[in-house]
């Protein structure tokens, strides 16, 4: 059995991530941490774990908690995995980050958008972006793997096809994303406050969100020349989900039919990509509670627009299943072990 820690169990990536661990067939839970709740059993917390999980939650010790795990998760603020990444590499176990520490290769650009003091940049080197649709090899040999923010994960499904094969203008890609309030973690806040977001629909981070530097770093690297992108990512009044609907002006003459076959072999075996035929779209509720990550593909002749639309689960594509789908891939198991289901409807 994989000995396992969570870090930060108690919030929503950290309690979904649980939530799929407790019913994967190849691992042991050793440790869950919390900063508020330590002390109390994790059940006590989130009643739905209730006869399912029966673990006390502990303190963050970091030596104590890398000496008693083969692999740690780590659900956290920015910031905060760094000094965990620094005692996995010395201990030689393995982590997978679900925050941003570990995302963008250059530690400048971090700072710079992230307004903190990177103090693992020899790690980042080491690290792999895991989106393992993309970069599946290097997962496979990764001590550190750096699970994809939420947004990037929809959009760069959604653009690789399109990037990888050279068929859109560079400089011309719009995503225009919307998300369930989930996203924004359990603390309470002004944004997720509910007379904020219910009957409410609101853009936030306009030209400014962090997941822009994240999104251009990887779509650039499978372009092959310098990415960039308009990102703008709305709020919704809906707990989970994101919906991508993606612009981009098309180089070749290409119609919807010969895209969606271009994407289909794209993502041939790939178990949690589903390109829907034309004329369906995707939506969040298709794959709320999945791994799945649906795409359609849509051309506008008047414009010579392609359109990508692009639905996940933000706490699963967009978090802790695609962080269960990297543990799968690091030690070798079938990549939907814990996560072959479908999800829930309505
Ligand atoms: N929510 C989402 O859809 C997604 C989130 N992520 C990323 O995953 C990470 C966690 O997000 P999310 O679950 O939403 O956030 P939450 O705010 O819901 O949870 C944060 C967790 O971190 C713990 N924590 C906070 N500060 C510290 C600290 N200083 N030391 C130790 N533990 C601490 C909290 O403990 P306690 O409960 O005791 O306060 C809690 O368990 C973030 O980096 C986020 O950006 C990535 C993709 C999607
Ligand atoms: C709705 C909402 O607030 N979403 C979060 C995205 C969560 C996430 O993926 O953030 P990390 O990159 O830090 O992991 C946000 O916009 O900050």
């Amino acid at each position: 059995m994989i000995k396992v820690g969570v870090v930060g169990a108690t919030g929503y990536a950290g309690a979904e991530l649980v939530r799929l661990l407790a019913g994967h067939p190849e691992v042991e839970i050793t440790v869950l941490t919390s900063q508020t709740y330590a002390g109390k059993n994790m059940w006590e917390v989130f009643p739905h774990l209730y006869g399912m999980v029966d673990k006390t939650l502990e303190e963050l010790n970091i030596p104590e908690l890398v000496s008693r795990c083969d692999v740690i998760f780590t659900a956290l603020p920015h910031g905060h995995a760094m000094p965990i990444g620094h005692e996995v590499m010395r201990r030689g176990r393995r982590l997978i980050d679900l925050g941003a520490d570990f995302r963008l290769k250059d530690v400048d650009v971090y700072q710079s958008w992230y307004k903190t003091e990177h103090t693992a940049s020899v790690l980042v080197a080491s690290a792999v972006y895991g989106l393992p649709e993309l970069h599946r090899d290097e997962i496979k040999g990764s001590v550190i793997v750096a699970n994809p923010g939420c947004y990037p994960t929809g959009a760069i499904l959604g653009l690789a096809p399109l990037l990888a094969n050279k068929l859109i203008d560079t400089e011309t890609i719009i995503i225009d994303s919307k998300s369930g309030v989930s996203g924004a973690g359990r603390g309470l806040s002004l944004k997720t406050h509910f007379s904020e977001t219910t009957e409410n629909f609101q853009a936030y981070g306009v030209a400014t969100h962090r997941h822009t530097p994240e999104i251009e770093q990887e779509l650039s690297e499978l372009a092959g020349v310098p990415v960039i992108v308009n990102f703008t990512p709305h709020l919704t009044p809906m707990v989970r989900g994101i919906l991508s609907t993606i612009y981009a002006k098309l180089t070749t003459d290409m119609s919807a039919e010969e895209l969606t076959d271009l994407y289909r072999r794209f993502y041939h075996g790939e178990r949690f990509i589903r390109v829907l035929p034309v004329g369906m779209y995707p939506s969040t509720k298709a794959v709320a509670g999945s791994n799945h990550c649906d795409l359609s593909v849509t051309v506008d002749p008047r414009t010579g627009r392609v359109i990508v639309l692009s639905a996940i689960d933000n706490l699963l594509k967009g978090a802790a299943g695609q962080a269960v789908q990297n543990l799968n891939v690091m030690f070798g198991l079938p990549e939907d072990t814990g996560l072959n289901f479908a999800g829930m409807y309505p």
